[in-house]
């Protein structure tokens, strides 16, 4: 028999049961589910990672829909267990979604929500600051102060790279490694080489507009090329940084042979998912090449990282903190609740989920659509017409 699990209850009255399996930011997504008839119940377990049976409990025999987190396995079990009580509806509070069976979630019916854009700036701005850590030595620097090691200015202490006139290279120029993209360009005047499938047009018009304002300035332009392969990106730029989804083309996208073909003093930023790396061959490239250094924000078995990775001076790791402003996280909630409460209203889809402000506007009602819902087409959900 699973255990029970503690919850947080509002709205004990409401006519449809809503359920967040984690307390998120702010009150604004409660309110906006409470106004709408929802009973809300967070669970307060205090365990960082439900597990697949705790959730199911959660779901109990009556539940109409669930927020859920990045760090859960939603699959054919939990969705399931959702479309046996009655639910239709399933936000990740992210905007990746690769912890979803999308397949399983089409096979019961269950719409799945994510939430995009509200966190792209807040991602990017980790990136870039991940980037300027690493090639400025920060974290090595701040552990040397604070171990009363500094006895004086030295012409050899702390010497890092000099982004300016250098390459950026990005892997993945969607939303957040566009963003990215920008911020090193016109923030530190870097030129950029990026790889996607798809071409990033609205980024290369602001290059090409950024270099001739510099030009007209009387500065050095800044430059873009789109990398007609990934391995242009590794051989050419001296900062690479990750930004695709996690799925079966990006899963290892590097790896040893792409590590070796890197510069030795590049420097490699990954705010994507952990397994777009093989964080084995990673470990071992930041042993044999001290001047390589990494930013991760992500590992590849979260929470955990790989044997070694903790004891190296070039590696910077952060705990997945790379959407972590009040702003973005409770945009994120706000979206994720919207979605589930758009579904069991029966809204139709917002037709850009690239757009979502409206929703996010504090002094107006949100419209009447769910923000963002990746199986759509696949449901045969109708499009918003506003
Ligand atoms: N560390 C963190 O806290 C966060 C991580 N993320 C991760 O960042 C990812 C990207 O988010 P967005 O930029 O909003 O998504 P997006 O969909 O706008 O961008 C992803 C880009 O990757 C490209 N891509 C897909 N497969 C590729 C391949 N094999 N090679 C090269 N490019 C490929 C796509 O064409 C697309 O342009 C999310 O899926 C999520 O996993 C997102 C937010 C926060
Ligand atoms: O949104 C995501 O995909 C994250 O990783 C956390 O913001």
């Amino acid at each position: 028999m699973a255990k029970p699990v503690s919850i947080e209850v509002w709205n004990p009255n409401g006519k449809y049961r809503v359920i967040s399996t984690k307390s998120m930011p702010g009150t604004r997504w409660i309110n906006l589910l409470v106004e709408q008839d929802c009973r809300v119940e967070i669970c307060t377990q205090k365990k960082t990672i439900l597990s697949v049976e705790d959730i199911v409990t959660l779901i109990g025999d009556r539940c109409d829909g669930v927020i859920g987190q990045l760090t859960e396995d939603w699959g054919e079990t939990l969705f399931s267990a959702l479309s046996r009580a009655g639910g239709k509806a399933f936000s990740n509070m992210a905007v990746g979604y690769n912890n979803v069976d999308v397949n399983a979630a089409n096979k019961y019916g269950v719409a799945v929500g994510n939430t995009p854009g509200v966190l792209t700036e807040t991602t990017a701005e980790l990136a870039a600051s991940l980037s300027v850590a690493a090639a400025r030595r920060i974290v090595e620097a701040d552990e040397f102060m604070r171990a009363g090691l500094y006895d004086g200015w030295l012409p050899h202490l702390f010497v890092g790279n000099l982004l300016k006139g250098q390459t950026v290279g990005v892997i993945g120029a969607g939303r957040i490694g566009s963003a990215y993209a920008r911020m090193m360009v016109e923030g530190f005047k870097m030129n950029l080489i990026y790889y996607d499938l798809y071409q990033a047009t609205r980024l290369e018009k602001f290059v090409t507009a950024y270099g001739a304002f510099l030009k007209a300035n009387g500065e050095k332009p800044v430059t873009w090329k789109r990398a007609a392969s990934m391995d242009e990106v590794l051989r050419e730029a001296d900062v690479i940084s990750l930004h695709p989804i996690l799925d079966k083309t990006t899963y290892h996208l590097v790896n040893k042979e792409s590590l070796s073909r890197m510069k030795k003093e590049a420097i490699l930023i990954n705010c994507s998912r952990g397994p777009v790396i093989d964080e084995v061959a990673l470990v071992e490239h930041l042993k044999e090449n001290p001047m390589f250094r990494v930013g991760l924000d992500v590992f590849e078995d979260e929470p955990f990282m790989k044997p070694g990775l903790a004891d190296l001076k070039n590696a910077i790791v952060v705990p997945h903190i790379a959407s972590a402003s009040k702003w973005t996280r409770e945009g994120m909630a706000t979206l994720a609740a919207l979605n589930v409460l758009g579904k069991i209203k029966g809204y139709p889809i917002w037709s850009d989920p690239n757009r979502v402000e409206p929703f996010l506007n504090e002094n107006a009602p949100p419209p009447a659509a769910c923000p963002s819902i990746v199986n759509a087409k696949a449901l045969g959900l109708p499009v918003s017409k506003l």
